[in-house]
């Protein structure tokens, strides 16, 4: 496949989704300022601490820079962490003070819903653009999708029909890890919708 990913590498697991690129053969590299942003055809935000990256992405100014390329097209992908970064409002309860957002996914989450005994978990997913065998899936202190706008389409639920995969567009959320596994079908999946995309220049 003729793309380049970018994968956000200011905080969180980005080193597996490069892992994971690399075994699929495709062009990945780190982004950690605006200019890495030039010829990707894609973006992955990672898992880790959405507030520490949150305000790395503002120091950097590439809040504001992502933000602008997502609404011109551009494919974004976030996993857990990346989910959160990717929301238009986290709950007041498990907001930080300071937390900021790109907003970019008509959701609101609840950051480490699962409480304290299932903080991390795994269960078997059917992903509907995937198609079978369901997709293993790593949940690690997951937020969950408390509401969803009329815009966002839910691509997996967990068995008690709770939603943690949705897509808005070319904007991808979801709550749990496709890059802690062996199963690489996530990822390809979203290679070929940055494949297909058009990013409009102004
Ligand atoms: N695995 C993860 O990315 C955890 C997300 C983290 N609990 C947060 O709220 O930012």
């Amino acid at each position: 496949m003729a793309v380049t990913i970018g994968v956000l590498a200011l905080q969180g697991d980005f080193a597996e989704h490069l892992t994971a690129l690399a075994r699929l053969g495709i062009a990945a590299h780190e982004v950690r300022q605006p200019r890495d942003l030039a010829g990707i055809d894609g973006l992955i935000i990672p898992g880790g601490e959405s507030t520490t990256i949150g305000r790395l992405l503002e120091r950097t100014e590439l809040l504001g820079v992502i933000r602008d390329l997502a609404q011109r097209g551009m494919p974004l992908w976030g996993t857990c962490a990346g989910l959160i970064l990717l929301a238009r409002e986290v709950t007041a309860e498990t907001r930080a003070r300071h937390q900021p957002l790109l907003g970019l996914l008509d959701i609101v989450v609840r950051r480490n819903a699962f409480g304290s005994q299932r903080e991390s978990f795994e269960c078997d997913l059917v992903v509907e653009p995937l198609g079978p065998p369901p997709l293993r899936a790593v949940f690690i202190r997951a937020p969950l999708i408390d509401a969803i706008g009329p815009g966002v389409a839910v691509l997996a639920c967990l068995p008690d029909g709770r939603p943690v995969a949705v897509r808005q567009g070319s904007i991808i959320g979801t709550a749990f890890h496709p890059e802690l596994t062996n199963d690489l079908r996530f990822h390809r999946w979203f290679c070929e919708l940055a494949e297909r995309a058009t990013v409009h220049t102004v």
